[in-house]
């Protein structure tokens, strides 16, 4: 895919007329990219997510996914295709009750005989740790694994663009890992280009980019260690720092440490022993 993964111009939406819920909102992400959209509750994070695969109609400005014009109506199927999501919920993406025959049931709709259609569900599952889960009840899952199978559905399509919408939320920390490195690999091993929608700080800063949403609008789009330690910004959209900024500005108010704040565990370490 030689152009962006992601090119959005100008794009606003309201839901009711009037009170716009998406205002100009213009975002760029490169084949390949890990781009982090945080933004408090109803900042309009989800909102842009539907944009990107067509589940919200584009009212206003240029959308291309995966080099698809989302406006086009003919190219829907092919745009769910090229770029997958995870949702919060993802109780209600299910087709079928049985895990295997639901990740199995993108690669057949979008063409796949039998055997690769059920190659490509095996392979996904293992990729999110689920191996041996393919004939257990979707139903019967606890909500993080459930998203996993979520994320196994997108990984057997092959999408060139992985969207998580605050998809750790239910997870606990050994399946939120399990989650991180299957997103890692499809990144690694094809290119994937994520877009993870979260309310974590710590995860945002181990993204290339980090966009942080605040009414509607694209606040900032920048490197983690410029948006994120970057107090004032954030408190102005809602959101906290990671917890490694906040202890670098006690540490820095303590007379320890002076420079910039690094925003994850490994960049702490490094600025305190280099
Ligand atoms: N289907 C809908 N009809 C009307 N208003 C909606 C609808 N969906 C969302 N909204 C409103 O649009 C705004 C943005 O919502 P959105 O879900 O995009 O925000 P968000 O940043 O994802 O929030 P959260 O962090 O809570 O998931 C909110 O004010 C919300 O109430």
């Amino acid at each position: 895919m030689g152009e962006r993964a992601v090119e959005a111009r100008g794009v606003s939406h309201a839901y009711v007329p009037g009170r716009p819920t998406l205002c100009d909102v213009s975002l760029d992400v490169s084949p390949g990219e890990l781009v982090a959209i945080v933004g408090e509750n109803g900042s309009g994070k989800t909102t842009l997510a539907r944009h990107l695969n067509a589940l919200a109609p584009l009212q206003e400005g240029a959308l291309r996914v995966a080099g698809i014009d989302a406006a086009d109506q003919s190219r829907v199927w092919e745009l769910r295709r090229a770029c997958g999501m995870v949702f919060q919920n993802p109780e209600n993406q299910f087709v079928s009750s049985v895990v295997g025959e639901d990740v199995a049931f993108g690669p057949r709709n979008f063409g796949a005989d039998e055997k690769g259609a059920r190659d490509a569900a095996l392979s996904a599952l293992a990729d999110v740790g689920l191996a041996g889960f393919e004939r257990r009840d979707v139903h019967a899952l606890s909500g993080g694994q459930q998203q996993r199978v979520a994320l196994a559905g997108v990984l057997a399509c092959s999408a060139d663009v992985i969207v998580l919408d605050e998809a750790t939320s239910m997870i606990d920390p050994r399946g939120r890992d399990e989650l991180v490195r299957a997103v890692t690999r499809a990144r690694e091993e094809r290119g994937a280009t994520v877009i993870w929608i979260t309310h974590d700080m710590e995860l945002a800063a181990r993204a290339d980019r980090v966009v942080v949403m605040r009414d509607g609008e694209v606040a900032a789009d920048g490197a983690p260690e410029d948006v994120l330690a970057n107090e004032t910004l954030l408190e102005g959209a809602g959101l906290e720092p990671p917890l490694v900024v906040r202890a670098w500005r006690e540490l820095e108010e303590a007379g320890v440490v002076v420079g910039p704040a690094p925003v994850t565990v490994e960049g702490l370490v490094s600025a305190l022993c280099d």
